[in-house]
Protein backbone atom coordinates (compact mmCIF):
# COMPACT_ATOMS: atom_id res chain seq x y z
CA UNK A 1 0.00 0.00 0.00
CA UNK A 2 1.02 3.61 -0.43
CA UNK A 3 2.24 5.92 2.27
CA UNK A 4 0.59 9.17 1.17
CA UNK A 5 3.84 10.77 1.42
CA UNK A 6 5.59 11.38 -1.91
CA UNK A 7 8.91 11.75 -0.57
CA UNK A 8 10.40 10.88 3.15
CA UNK A 9 13.60 11.47 4.91
CA UNK A 10 14.90 8.52 6.55
CA UNK A 11 17.14 8.94 9.54
CA UNK A 12 19.00 5.56 10.31
CA UNK A 13 20.47 5.08 13.55
CA UNK A 14 24.09 4.27 13.55
CA UNK A 15 24.02 2.73 16.95
CA UNK A 16 21.43 0.39 15.58
CA UNK A 17 22.86 -1.25 12.31
CA UNK A 18 25.63 -2.84 15.24
CA UNK A 19 22.75 -4.60 15.96
CA UNK A 20 23.51 -6.88 19.18
CA UNK A 21 26.78 -5.79 19.39
CA UNK A 22 28.79 -2.51 20.48
CA UNK A 23 30.71 -1.92 17.37
CA UNK A 24 30.21 -2.30 13.86
CA UNK A 25 27.68 -3.18 11.14
CA UNK A 26 25.22 -6.98 12.22
CA UNK A 27 24.58 -8.10 8.10
CA UNK A 28 21.30 -9.82 8.72
CA UNK A 29 20.14 -6.17 10.79
CA UNK A 30 21.57 -4.54 7.88
CA UNK A 31 19.46 -6.77 5.56
CA UNK A 32 16.34 -6.35 7.41
CA UNK A 33 16.46 -2.17 7.60
CA UNK A 34 17.21 -2.63 3.91
CA UNK A 35 14.21 -4.92 2.81
CA UNK A 36 11.44 -1.95 4.55
CA UNK A 37 13.08 0.83 2.85
CA UNK A 38 13.32 -1.30 -0.59
CA UNK A 39 9.23 -2.39 0.10
CA UNK A 40 8.21 1.38 0.88
CA UNK A 41 10.29 2.48 -2.06
CA UNK A 42 8.44 0.01 -4.27
CA UNK A 43 5.38 1.84 -3.24
CA UNK A 44 6.25 4.93 -5.43
CA UNK A 45 7.64 6.88 -2.42
CA UNK A 46 10.72 8.92 -2.87
CA UNK A 47 13.17 7.80 0.34
CA UNK A 48 16.38 9.91 1.03
CA UNK A 49 18.17 8.32 3.86
CA UNK A 50 20.84 10.32 6.60
CA UNK A 51 22.54 7.52 8.16
CA UNK A 52 24.53 7.48 11.86
CA UNK A 53 27.81 6.70 12.86
CA UNK A 54 27.43 5.49 16.57
CA UNK A 55 28.52 2.02 16.05
CA UNK A 56 32.11 3.43 14.47
CA UNK A 57 32.70 6.51 16.33
CA UNK A 58 31.86 9.45 17.81
CA UNK A 59 33.31 13.08 17.71
CA UNK A 60 32.33 14.03 21.60
CA UNK A 61 33.81 10.60 22.59
CA UNK A 62 37.55 10.61 20.58
CA UNK A 63 37.77 14.37 21.89
CA UNK A 64 37.29 13.28 25.42
CA UNK A 65 40.50 10.65 24.88
CA UNK A 66 42.47 14.09 23.91
CA UNK A 67 41.71 14.05 19.82
CA UNK A 68 41.16 17.50 19.09
CA UNK A 69 37.41 17.64 17.84
CA UNK A 70 37.31 18.84 14.64
CA UNK A 71 39.67 15.86 13.79
CA UNK A 72 37.41 13.79 15.83
CA UNK A 73 33.93 14.61 14.09
CA UNK A 74 36.06 14.29 10.66
CA UNK A 75 36.48 10.39 11.55
CA UNK A 76 33.21 10.58 12.96
CA UNK A 77 31.34 12.04 9.43
CA UNK A 78 34.04 9.33 7.99
CA UNK A 79 32.43 6.81 10.06
CA UNK A 80 28.82 7.61 8.95
CA UNK A 81 30.16 7.19 5.26
CA UNK A 82 31.03 3.45 5.63
CA UNK A 83 27.88 2.92 6.85
CA UNK A 84 26.21 5.04 4.25
CA UNK A 85 28.25 2.31 1.32
CA UNK A 86 26.87 -0.28 2.89
CA UNK A 87 23.19 0.51 3.56
CA UNK A 88 23.43 1.85 -0.05
CA UNK A 89 24.97 -1.74 -1.34
CA UNK A 90 22.10 -3.75 1.35
CA UNK A 91 18.86 -1.60 -0.25
CA UNK A 92 20.33 -2.33 -4.46
CA UNK A 93 20.75 -6.30 -3.07
CA UNK A 94 16.98 -5.98 -2.60
CA UNK A 95 16.55 -5.02 -6.21
CA UNK A 96 16.15 -1.14 -5.63
CA UNK A 97 17.93 0.78 -6.93
CA UNK A 98 20.12 3.13 -4.53
CA UNK A 99 22.85 5.99 -4.65
CA UNK A 100 25.48 7.18 -2.27
CA UNK A 101 26.54 10.70 -1.76
CA UNK A 102 28.76 11.96 0.46
CA UNK A 103 28.74 15.79 2.09
CA UNK A 104 32.59 15.76 1.53
CA UNK A 105 34.50 15.60 -1.59
CA UNK A 106 35.76 12.24 -2.24
CA UNK A 107 35.13 11.19 -5.86
CA UNK A 108 36.30 7.67 -5.95
CA UNK A 109 33.75 6.92 -3.29
CA UNK A 110 30.54 8.60 -4.30
CA UNK A 111 29.29 11.73 -5.99
CA UNK A 112 29.19 14.84 -3.60
CA UNK A 113 26.17 15.71 -2.51
CA UNK A 114 24.47 18.58 -3.86
CA UNK A 115 20.44 18.87 -3.21
CA UNK A 116 19.81 19.54 -7.30
CA UNK A 117 21.59 15.97 -7.95
CA UNK A 118 20.22 14.25 -4.66
CA UNK A 119 16.87 15.27 -6.61
CA UNK A 120 17.13 14.20 -9.41
CA UNK A 121 18.20 10.65 -8.54
CA UNK A 122 15.13 10.79 -6.11
CA UNK A 123 13.43 11.43 -9.23
CA UNK A 124 14.82 8.74 -11.76
CA UNK A 125 13.68 6.20 -8.73
CA UNK A 126 17.01 6.06 -6.91
CA UNK A 127 16.89 5.87 -2.90
CA UNK A 128 19.66 8.04 -2.02
CA UNK A 129 21.73 7.52 0.85
CA UNK A 130 23.71 10.66 2.47
CA UNK A 131 26.68 9.83 4.40
CA UNK A 132 28.94 12.32 5.84
CA UNK A 133 26.33 14.23 7.71
CA UNK A 134 26.46 17.98 6.94
CA UNK A 135 30.20 18.29 6.19
CA UNK A 136 31.03 20.34 9.49
CA UNK A 137 32.42 19.05 12.87
CA UNK A 138 30.31 20.13 15.83
CA UNK A 139 26.64 19.38 14.21
CA UNK A 140 25.02 15.16 14.48
CA UNK A 141 23.36 13.30 11.60
CA UNK A 142 20.10 14.22 13.53
CA UNK A 143 20.65 18.06 12.23
CA UNK A 144 21.82 16.40 8.92
CA UNK A 145 19.06 14.95 8.39
CA UNK A 146 16.57 18.00 9.16
CA UNK A 147 18.75 19.74 7.06
CA UNK A 148 18.36 17.58 4.28
CA UNK A 149 15.04 16.86 4.28
CA UNK A 150 14.58 20.59 3.72
CA UNK A 151 16.71 20.92 0.86
CA UNK A 152 15.55 17.78 -1.03
CA UNK A 153 11.91 18.90 0.05
CA UNK A 154 10.66 16.17 1.54
CA UNK A 155 7.21 15.80 3.52
CA UNK A 156 8.45 14.15 7.09
CA UNK A 157 11.96 12.93 8.96
CA UNK A 158 11.48 9.32 10.07
CA UNK A 159 14.06 9.39 12.79
CA UNK A 160 14.70 5.20 12.67
CA UNK A 161 16.33 4.77 16.33
CA UNK A 162 16.24 2.04 19.18
CA UNK A 163 13.75 3.10 21.02
CA UNK A 164 10.00 3.29 19.73
CA UNK A 165 8.94 6.89 20.44
CA UNK A 166 9.89 10.18 22.19
CA UNK A 167 9.77 9.52 26.26
CA UNK A 168 9.30 11.75 29.10
CA UNK A 169 12.87 10.71 30.00
CA UNK A 170 15.12 8.60 28.74
CA UNK A 171 13.81 5.13 28.79
CA UNK A 172 16.75 2.84 28.47
CA UNK A 173 17.72 4.33 32.06
CA UNK A 174 14.05 5.37 33.16
CA UNK A 175 11.63 2.15 33.29
CA UNK A 176 8.66 4.77 34.50
CA UNK A 177 9.34 6.95 31.61
CA UNK A 178 6.39 7.47 29.64
CA UNK A 179 5.73 7.51 25.79
CA UNK A 180 4.06 10.21 24.04
CA UNK A 181 2.12 9.86 21.03
CA UNK A 182 2.28 13.62 19.57
CA UNK A 183 4.52 16.46 20.86
CA UNK A 184 5.06 19.55 20.07
CA UNK A 185 8.52 21.07 19.28
CA UNK A 186 8.88 23.92 21.67
CA UNK A 187 7.93 21.02 24.59
CA UNK A 188 10.33 18.79 23.00
CA UNK A 189 12.74 21.44 23.13
CA UNK A 190 11.93 22.71 26.59
CA UNK A 191 11.79 19.23 28.62
CA UNK A 192 14.99 18.84 26.71
CA UNK A 193 14.27 15.19 25.71
CA UNK A 194 17.48 13.77 24.44
CA UNK A 195 16.15 11.28 21.54
CA UNK A 196 17.35 14.31 19.26
CA UNK A 197 19.35 17.02 19.61
CA UNK A 198 17.58 20.72 20.53
CA UNK A 199 19.54 21.97 17.07
CA UNK A 200 17.50 19.89 14.80
CA UNK A 201 14.48 20.19 16.34
CA UNK A 202 15.00 23.65 16.19
CA UNK A 203 15.71 23.28 12.43
CA UNK A 204 12.55 21.28 12.09
CA UNK A 205 10.37 23.43 14.03
CA UNK A 206 11.37 26.75 12.12
CA UNK A 207 11.05 24.89 8.93
CA UNK A 208 7.59 23.50 10.00
CA UNK A 209 9.11 20.14 9.40
CA UNK A 210 7.28 17.15 11.08
CA UNK A 211 9.54 14.07 12.77
CA UNK A 212 8.46 10.76 13.32
CA UNK A 213 10.23 8.59 15.95
CA UNK A 214 9.84 5.37 15.48
CA UNK A 215 12.04 2.04 16.54
CA UNK A 216 13.71 0.76 13.64
CA UNK A 217 13.18 -2.99 14.51
CA UNK A 218 9.38 -2.05 14.70
CA UNK A 219 7.15 -5.23 13.80
CA UNK A 220 4.82 -3.25 11.49
CA UNK A 221 7.95 -2.38 9.48
CA UNK A 222 9.04 1.41 7.75
CA UNK A 223 5.55 1.07 5.50
CA UNK A 224 3.32 0.29 8.42
CA UNK A 225 4.90 2.92 10.58
CA UNK A 226 4.06 5.66 7.35
CA UNK A 227 0.90 3.97 7.42
CA UNK A 228 -0.26 5.05 10.91
CA UNK A 229 0.42 1.76 12.59
CA UNK A 230 3.31 0.66 14.96
CA UNK A 231 4.26 2.43 17.71
CA UNK A 232 6.03 6.13 17.39
CA UNK A 233 5.73 9.36 17.95
CA UNK A 234 4.91 12.33 16.51
CA UNK A 235 6.89 15.36 16.75
CA UNK A 236 5.51 18.81 15.81
CA UNK A 237 3.04 21.63 15.89
CA UNK A 238 0.19 20.32 13.65
CA UNK A 239 -2.34 17.41 13.83
N1 LIG B 1 13.31 11.38 26.20
C1 LIG B 1 13.80 10.40 25.45
N2 LIG B 1 12.98 9.66 24.67
C2 LIG B 1 13.47 8.66 23.89
N3 LIG B 1 14.78 8.34 23.83
C3 LIG B 1 15.64 9.05 24.58
C4 LIG B 1 15.20 10.10 25.41
N4 LIG B 1 16.28 10.65 26.04
C5 LIG B 1 17.35 9.97 25.62
N5 LIG B 1 16.98 9.00 24.73
C6 LIG B 1 17.93 8.09 24.09
O1 LIG B 1 18.22 8.60 22.79
C7 LIG B 1 18.69 7.51 22.01
C8 LIG B 1 18.60 7.83 20.53
O2 LIG B 1 19.42 8.90 20.19
P1 LIG B 1 20.98 8.78 19.79
O3 LIG B 1 21.32 10.08 19.14
O4 LIG B 1 21.80 8.36 20.95
O5 LIG B 1 21.06 7.60 18.87
P2 LIG B 1 20.80 7.41 17.35
O6 LIG B 1 20.48 8.69 16.69
O7 LIG B 1 19.75 6.36 17.31
O8 LIG B 1 22.18 6.82 16.89
P3 LIG B 1 23.35 7.39 15.96
O9 LIG B 1 23.82 8.68 16.57
O10 LIG B 1 24.35 6.32 15.99
O11 LIG B 1 22.73 7.58 14.62
C9 LIG B 1 17.78 6.36 22.41
O12 LIG B 1 18.42 5.12 22.25
C10 LIG B 1 17.45 6.67 23.88
O13 LIG B 1 18.13 5.80 24.79
O1 LIG C 1 27.20 16.90 10.52
C1 LIG C 1 27.87 16.11 11.22
C2 LIG C 1 27.45 14.80 11.49
C3 LIG C 1 28.25 13.97 12.24
N1 LIG C 1 29.44 14.41 12.71
C4 LIG C 1 30.33 13.49 13.46
O2 LIG C 1 30.01 12.13 13.19
C5 LIG C 1 29.70 11.42 14.42
C6 LIG C 1 28.65 10.40 14.18
O3 LIG C 1 27.39 11.03 13.95
P1 LIG C 1 26.12 10.77 14.91
O4 LIG C 1 25.13 11.82 14.59
O5 LIG C 1 26.60 10.86 16.33
O6 LIG C 1 25.64 9.41 14.59
C7 LIG C 1 29.32 12.54 15.39
O7 LIG C 1 29.55 12.14 16.73
C8 LIG C 1 30.27 13.66 14.97
O8 LIG C 1 31.54 13.42 15.48
C9 LIG C 1 29.85 15.70 12.46
O9 LIG C 1 30.93 16.13 12.90
N2 LIG C 1 29.06 16.51 11.70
Amino acid sequence: MASGYKRILLKVSGEALAGDNSFGIEPPFLQGVARQIADVARTGTQVAIVVGGGNIFRGMAGAADGTDRVTADLMGMLGTMINALALSNAISRQGVKSKPFSAATMPSVADTFTARDAKLALEEGFVVVLGGGTGNPFFTTDTAATLRAIELECDVVLKGTKVDGVYSDDPKKNPDAVRYAHISFDDVISQNLKVMDTAAFALARDNRMPIIVYALDVAEGLSGVLEGRGRSTLVGDHG
